[in-house]
């Protein structure tokens, strides 16, 4: 069986046997995460197709590692790789906090265009959560992945920079609310009608493909009016252009109520539902993360802006236990490029103990899987999270919120997925 790279036609993967992917390992936890989610994903395709299956790793340097053998923390070499080889799956990168470096995982999705960051959020039975019903909690996140004050345009305090952009606001825009202009940092919000309509698009598609019964457009645009407010102006146009009798939008629900009043607006939405229609309806950000917690079951597919979408899922992992078992994927539904990664980040404190949970890089290695459509060994993996939890064999994560569970290791986590596939 011989390697081959996974090509694409129109966004369509064609995946060989011995598929390359290519990974970078990451910083911090990376390395024990990875060397768990490598053994198990390669212990489900061969145990899946009886090894006639495999995948080939390629090494692809991104972080530290890059830093000390190549100067470069993010080398072309790098991005050019993933490029080629269409997907790559990634342990978490180190970012300085109000200096240094800029994210070098943000920059991996900008450079590489993945627009959408998938975060599917599932409860596993027997996981410790802070809620009653955490099995209510099922929710797949669609966060915008290259816009937003997360683009990292921004101008520090004090500098030329910044007081040119500030001077341009007040002299030229006639901006009044600059509240310190002498000691303020600038940073700037882009959020546009493509990058808006591509986001929404590929929720409503999950939605459909997936029997979804909503999406959820969450926007702070009470506040933030032409981005926010715009992002949600964006995707009920896009939602009722291009998927018309597919949807249901709480856009036609108040031209109902406005024309009808609200007993022919209800009326029409439960029709709408009991014909399996989508609901796409929208949430201001701050009430969002208290009906989640209150009432998770009103969510099934959220589509929002990145700095939003990043509080939320970090919201919606402890609902279900934590970060450790948060999976995420940064896709192109366009190109069918993607970037699988932990929703986590490089927990310093335990770099190098191998102490942390690996299933959130695990479970991102499922929807590897699951995107190249080797179903069977994806299934595999579930199953064996499923078993081992169940088990009350944990890290220390889970262990030290659940009564009688056996604490083991990052790398003794993943031998006991292996012997429970
Ligand atoms: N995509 C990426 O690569 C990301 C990178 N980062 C970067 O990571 C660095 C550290 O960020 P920080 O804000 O501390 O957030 P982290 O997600 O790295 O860690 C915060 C805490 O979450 C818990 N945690 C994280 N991962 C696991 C795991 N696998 N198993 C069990 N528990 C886990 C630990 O909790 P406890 O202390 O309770 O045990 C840990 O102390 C920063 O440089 C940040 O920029 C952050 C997010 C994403
Ligand atoms: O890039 C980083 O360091 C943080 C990113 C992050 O928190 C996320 O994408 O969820
Ligand atoms: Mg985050």
């Amino acid at each position: 069986m011989s390697s081959q790279k996974i090509t694409t036609n129109n966004g369509i993967l064609n995946v060989p046997d011995k598929p390359i992917i290519p990974f970078i390992e990451g910083d911090g936890i990376g390395p024990d995460i990875w060397k768990a989610a490598n053994k198990v994903l390669d212990a489900a395709v061969e145990k899946a197709y009886d090894g006639k299956k495999a995948i080939e790793w390629k090494e692809v340097l991104a972080g530290q590692k890059a830093y000390d053998k190549t100067g470069e923390w993010l080398p072309q070499e790098t991005l050019d790789t993933i490029n080629e080889y269409l997907l790559a799956i990634k342990g978490p990168l180190t970012t300085p906090i109000g200096g240094g470096i800029r994210s070098l995982n943000v920059a991996l999705r900008q450079e590489l265009d993945l627009f959408t960051c998938l975060r599917p959020v599932r409860y596993f039975e027997g996981v410790p959560s802070p809620l009653k019903r955490p099995e209510e909690t099922d929710m797949v996140i669609f966060r915008e992945n290259t816009e937003d004050i997360y683009a990292g345009i921004e101008f520090q305090e004090g500098t030329d920079e910044a007081k040119k952009v500030i001077d341009f606001l007040q002299d030229e825009m006639g901006a009044k609310n600059i509240r310190f202009p002498e000691t303020s940092g600038i940073g700037i919000k882009p959020v546009s009608k493509e990058g808006t309509e591509r986001l929404v698009r590929s929720a409503i598609n999950y939605a459909i493909e997936n029997n979804r019964p909503s999406v959820t457009l969450v926007h702070k645009g009470n506040i933030m009016k032409f981005t926010e407010g715009a992002f949600k102006a964006w995707g009920y146009a896009l939602a009722e252009r291009e998927f018309g009798d597919k949807v249901f939008t709480w856009n036609a629900y108040d031209k109902i109520v406005e024309e009808e009043g609200r007993e022919a607006a209800d009326k029409a939405q439960s029709e709408a539902e009991a014909e399996g229609k989508i609901i796409i309806k929208d949430a201001i950000a701050d009430i969002f993360l208290q009906q989640i917690l209150l009432r998770p079951k009103d969510f099934g597919v959220v589509a929002t802006m990145n700095l939003n979408g990043d509080y939320i899922s970090d919201a919606l992992a402890a609902q279900v236990g934590g970060i450790g078992i948060a999976p995420g994927a940064n896709i192109n539904y366009e190109t069918g490029h993607a970037i699988f990664e932990a929703t986590h980040g490089t927990a310093p404190k335990y770099a190098g103990l191998d102490k942390v949970n690996p299933s959130s890089v695990i479970l991102s290695g499922v929807l590897m899987l699951e995107h190249i459509g080797w179903q069977e060994a994806a299934d595999l993996v579930t199953k064996a999270v499923e078993k081992t939890i169940a088990s009350k064999v944990v890290t220390y994560d889970f262990a030290r919120l659940m009564d009688g569970a056996k604490e083991v290791k990052c790398s003794e986590f993943a031998d006991e997925l292996v012997k429970n596939m």
